[in-house]
């Protein structure tokens, strides 16, 4: 296979490739991620994750590229990463006491060959009092997440239940992104 390049910043995806015993180097993209509100969740994580790939692998046209992107989605609303805390507050009320949806878009790039897939996970938040809110927003863990929270962090004591790849809320699906990086094992 070619040498593999992860094209984000997110220390979690780092994590979980490293978890999955895979090789590869870390080269952040310089995409702009844009929430517009005509997309489909669905159609803006893919989108975002090929743009993040296409970043990089115009640089490193002989590697195989891995872009992600990851928004929480609630009836038409579509959460990425809180501004500020206030955003983050507003976030973790809409969340507060029901279901969402956490969207994970990926695509694998190569000369030869591109797959771009979704990921949807189902959560189920606890009701949250004001005080819970305010606690979690000073602990500082909403800052660079989708939706203002991180299940594998102090943000696992909001959520009663998931349906779906625990692995994807984090960052990446990294069961199925092993399964696609297989199929490009005929492009050395
Ligand atoms: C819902 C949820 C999101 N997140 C994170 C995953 C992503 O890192 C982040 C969403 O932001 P993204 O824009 O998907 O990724 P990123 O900016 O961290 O990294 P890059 O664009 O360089 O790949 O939210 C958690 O860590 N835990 C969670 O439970």
């Amino acid at each position: 296979m070619k040498p593999l390049i992860l094209a984000s910043q997110s220390p979690r995806r780092k994590q979980l490739l490293e978890q999955a015993g895979l090789s590869f180097t870390v080269i952040p993209s310089d995409v702009e991620e844009k929430l517009t509100k005509k997309n489909l969740p669905e159609d803006l994580v893919a989108s975002l994750a090929y743009q993040k790939a296409l970043n990089v692998f115009e640089r490193y046209p002989g590697h195989l590229v891995l872009g992600s992107d990851t928004v929480v989605s609630l009836d038409s609303h579509i959460l990425g990463k809180p501004t500020d805390d206030d955003d983050a507050r507003r976030m973790l009320q809409m969340l507060s006491g029901g279901w969402h949806t956490v969207l994970t878009g990926v695509t694998l790039l190569s000369a030869e060959k591109e797959v771009t897939f979704v990921e949807k996970t189902e959560v189920n938040f606890f009701s949250l009092s004001e005080e819970d809110i305010s606690m979690y927003i000073k602990s500082g863990e909403p800052v660079d997440k989708a939706g203002a929270y991180g299940i594998q962090g102090l943000g696992a004591m909001l959520v009663e239940k998931i349906n779906g790849d625990y692995f994807a809320i984090v960052g990446l699906p990294i069961a199925k992104v092993v399964r696609a990086l297989k199929t490009f094992n005929d492009h050395v």
